[in-house]
């Protein structure tokens, strides 16, 4: 195993990780009250453990769905004190990312919308929450929030994942999808 294979090997027993190929993991079913989830992979922007760029985010999964406690940093700044915008994306993206856990498929994101209530402050300690609203088919509807310490909502987010097999990863020449 290389430093970018996937770190899927910390399931709980009976859910041993199955790896098509070196390095695209699928996604094991891991019990609930199990204990943090492997990251995606090693690098991965939102969870890599060796990405120094990443936000390396420790995901667990809950009776509900994922839950992540975490602080942005000076490497996300937005607005003086604030979170950049697009680093909640790729937080709350990446923890959408975790229910695949819940749901034992690969998926991606076909659709992404967040709203910011309140502004996401640096150096600030954050819940994030994440759980599958509905599946219809391969179509999965997600929802998130991000609270602060005193229990308000400052964002809540929807995605659309689409179950996806294994070739997604494996084709180079994708096609631009027109709606
Ligand atoms: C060597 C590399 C190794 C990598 C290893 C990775 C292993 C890890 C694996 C998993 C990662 C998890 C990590 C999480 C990280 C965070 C998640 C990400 O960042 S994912 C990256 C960003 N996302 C994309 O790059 C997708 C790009 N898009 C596509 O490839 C395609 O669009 C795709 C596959 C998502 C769907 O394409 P279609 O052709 O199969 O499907 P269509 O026709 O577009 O839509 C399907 C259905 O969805 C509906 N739909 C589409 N958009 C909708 C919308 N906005 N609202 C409601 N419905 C919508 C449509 O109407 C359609 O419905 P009807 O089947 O007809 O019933």
């Amino acid at each position: 195993m290389t430093e970018d294979t996937p770190r899927t090997g910390t399931h709980e027993p009976g859910s041993e990780p199955c790896e098509a190929e070196d390095s695209i993991p699928t996604f094991p079913v891991v019990a609930s009250g199990s204990a943090d989830l492997p990251p995606h992979h090693d690098h991965c922007l939102g969870c890599g453990p060796a990405n120094p760029h990443g936000h390396q985010l420790r995901v667990r999964r809950d009776a509900h769905g994922v839950h992540a406690h975490h602080r942005f940093d000076s490497r996300h700044v937005g607005a003086p004190t604030i979170a950049h915008g697009g680093a909640v994306a790729t937080v709350l993206d990446d923890l959408f990312g975790f229910l695949l856990y819940t749901v034992g498929e690969l998926a991606v994101t076909r659709h992404l919308a967040i709203d910011y209530l309140a502004p996401v402050l640096l150096d600030t300690p954050y819940t994030l929450r994440a759980h599958i609203h509905a599946r219809d088919g391969r179509k999965l509807h997600l929802r998130a929030t991000i609270e602060n310490d005193h229990a308000h909502v400052v964002t809540t987010a929807t995605a659309l994942f689409l179950i996806v097999d294994i070739d997604h990863f494996l084709t180079t020449t994708h096609q631009p999808h027109h709606r």
